[in-house]
């Protein structure tokens, strides 16, 4: 199937599944784009278009997001006030607040070098303060931009590894890792080490890793990175059951087109130069 006829039969598939025109233009301009850009053919990159808007139609269905679909947001999760931080003289985060509750999508948005992965290491823990307190009720699962897996193990010792941080059974840790690896549609059974695994796969069992044993709270920092098409939908799927569980979820991203998919969002770009 030619590109064109490809690209025809995408955007009469979401016109049919009742996708708005506004949510099905930015989608197949995407897809136009990709195709354009990578020269790859169009069933190699994203599949049959039926199949494509399909997963489309279930990741954009604006009922996913409609008020009345969704079970109210539940207690405060994560309460972050009045968080500072500098580096040397150079101030990153001045005054920063959010709360997110059970059930809630926070979004952390900023240009590059703003803070964003600064300010999820505090609420992680992992980077202290300079002012303010961060409140987490319940456990923490936290997916790095960079780094976060061993070099020299299979991802199922990764999730064996993880998993007894959390108090799983060696075999309650793994499954629970492959289960999560399928609904990203990867097979976390590969007996690869994670340093000849390709950047998007380590970064899916980074993803698989902060979501073992349920935390209640996920901290994710650009989760997607090198993830293609269909793995970055297969991710929103995830966010969705996450949050149906009444997890709390913050998600650092650039990709500003997913914030009317979020519940709150966090724009740490200065307002104006601030004094050290
Ligand atoms: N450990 C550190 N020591 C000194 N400076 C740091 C440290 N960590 C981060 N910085 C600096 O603080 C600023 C904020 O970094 P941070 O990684 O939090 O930003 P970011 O918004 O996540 O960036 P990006 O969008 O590029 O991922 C940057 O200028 C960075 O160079």
């Amino acid at each position: 199937m030619n590109q064109d006829r490809w690209l025809a039969v995408l955007a009469g598939e979401l016109d049919r599944r009742g996708i708005a025109a506004e949510h099905a233009a930015p989608v197949v301009a995407e897809a136009a784009t990709h195709l354009r850009e990578s020269g790859e053919a169009p069933l190699r990159a994203f599949g049959p278009p039926e199949e494509y808007a399909a997963a489309v139609a279930e990741g954009l269905g604006p009922a996913r997001w409609a008020e009345e679909t969704r079970a109210p947001a539940g207690g405060i999760r994560l309460d972050a006030r009045g968080i500072g931080k500098g580096y040397g003289r150079r101030r990153v985060l001045h005054n920063v607040d959010l709360t997110v509750r059970a059930g809630q999508v926070a979004a952390v948005v900023g240009a590059n070098g703003c803070g964003k992965s600064t300010f999820l290491g505090i609420c992680a823990g992992l980077v202290g303060a300079d002012h303010g307190r961060v409140r987490v009720r319940g456990t923490i699962g936290y997916c790095p931009q960079y780094h976060g897996t061993v070099d020299f193990l299979r991802p199922d010792e990764h999730f064996v590894l993880v998993g007894a941080g959390r108090g799983l059974p060696r075999d309650r840790a793994r499954a629970a890792g492959l289960a999560a690896a399928a609904e990203l549609d990867w097979d976390g059974a590969t007996r690869t080490q994670a340093r000849h695994l390709s950047g998007g796969t380590r970064q899916k069992l980074n993803l698989v890793m902060a979501g073992l044993g349920e935390p209640d709270v996920l901290l994710l920092d650009e989760p997607y990175q090198g993830f293609d098409r269909g793995s970055y939908l297969d991710f929103w799927q995830q966010v969705w059951r996450w949050r149906d569980a009444g997890r709390a979820i913050v998600i650092v991203t650039h990709l500003l087109n997913q914030l009317d998919r979020v519940d709150t969002v966090l724009d740490l770009t200065p307002k104006e130069a601030v004094p050290c």
